[in-house]
């Protein structure tokens, strides 16, 4: 992200009341790993995934975010049911799809809908536009009243794109453009949850704020969810009311955006945060922010450490943090809804503040 980077306000006004549109409870995929001879066998597994719980509103853009290799991706393909999950639920609309059929599925597959971090590779450089969109609608058995034709060119108008285009094939476009036929291609279904994969981190600097505030105008005007996946901090601060962090395969923290932007109580998130080179916000005024360096590498998720997973990174990690997994909870001093795993929080805050914080209980004990 570039520090030239302007965004527009994100809204803040969506219900939080009322049945989840997507809930996930303890989604889990682990990817076997096979050796031995002559016989092949399971001697391990790499658990990309593991016990995550979430919710996605209606109409809502919920962030994941997290390093590389945190099982962003693996998340968002397990949502969209790309992939089979190991263990876990996930519901749409009430439904229990975790483990539905490509037939059970079809009813709901144009619902849900995702968009890729390439738009090099996830378009079919043999088709056309009008195809590379047109062609789901079809398997998806969409017929929209005036023809597909008319859809497809509305929906390279609300893109941004010249509906005179319909004819030509992906290389005509440049990045940016090929990502918003992407986006062109999931919104012809009329989806109501969009899962999207890092989708601007392939473009250039000076388009991905285009494409940004492109998936924040369709999602307020189409009244869409997100789930948007980014490793950059700054992009979902803008564009999601409600954000999850991920690490080696657990979400550590979740809440809105004000809670975790301004009171982060799980070192990770603080640490996290403390890097992010700040995108300018429309109106926004400069403050100072505190640096936090990571030490050491992400472990590896085959052999994850025990207890908090985060531990062999972080500068507060005691005793219990190796032995006892800190469950995802509400601690004191947190925000309904905002919830975090960790034994001994953060006092929650990334620029210094002057009001008294309630401790959690187990850092209170340690101190004293
Ligand atoms: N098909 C697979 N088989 C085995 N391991 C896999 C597979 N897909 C992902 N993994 C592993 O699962 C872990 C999580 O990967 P995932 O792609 O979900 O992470 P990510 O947070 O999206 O990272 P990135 O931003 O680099 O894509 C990684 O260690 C990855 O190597």
């Amino acid at each position: 992200m570039s520090e030239e980077l302007t965004l527009t306000k994100p809204q803040d006004d969506v219900p939080r009341s009322g049945e989840p549109l997507m809930k996930v409870e303890g989604l889990t995929k682990h990817f076997p790993i096979m050796g031995g001879f002559p016989f092949k066998r399971q001697v391990g597994a790499v658990q990309a995934v593991d016990g995550i719980d979430l919710s996605v509103m209606p109409g809502e853009s919920f962030g994941l975010v997290g390093e590389s290799g945190c099982g962003k991706s693996t998340t968002g393909r397990l949502l969209t049911r790309l992939l089979e999950p190991t263990r876990g639920k996930i519901s749409y609309r009430g439904r229990d799809i975790s483990h539905a059929s490509r037939k059970e599925m079809a009813p709901v597959r144009s619902e849900i809908q995702m968009i890729f971090q390439d738009p090099y590779s996830s378009l079919n450089p043999r088709q056309t536009v009008g195809s590379i969109i047109g062609n789901p609608m079809e398997v998806n058995g969409i017929n929209p009243p005036g023809g597909r034709e008319k859809r497809i060119r509305e929906m390279l108008e609300t893109v941004g794109l010249n509906p005179e285009h319909y004819n030509r094939f992906p290389h005509e476009f440049s990045g940016g453009q090929r990502q918003r036929i992407g986006v062109a291609r999931a919104l012809a279904l009329k989806p109501k949850l969009i899962v999207a994969d890092e989708p601007v981190s392939a473009l250039d600097v000076s388009i991905q704020a285009q494409v940004v505030n492109l998936l924040q105008q369709v999602q307020r005007d189409m009244g869409i969810a997100f789930v948007f996946i980014a490793h950059d901090l700054a992009i979902v601060r803008h564009f999601s009311q409600r954000l999850a962090v991920m690490y080696l395969g657990k979400i550590v923290e979740v809440g809105d955006r004000d809670s975790i932007y301004q009171r982060p109580r799980h070192p990770y998130t603080h640490a996290l945060l403390s890097a992010v080179p700040e995108a300018k916000l429309e109106d926004s005024e400069d403050e100072q922010r505190e640096r936090i360096r990571l030490a050491g590498d992400v472990p590896s998720p085959i052999n994850p450490p025990s207890g908090c997973r985060f531990r062999t990174r972080c500068w507060k990690a005691q005793d219990k943090c190796a032995t006892e997994e800190p469950p995802l909870v509400q601690i004191t001093g947190n925000t309904a809804g905002h919830l975090t795993a960790c034994h001994f929080p953060e006092e929650g805050s990334t620029t210094g503040r002057d009001e008294e914080i309630v401790l959690d209980a187990a850092l209170k004990a340690m101190e004293s």
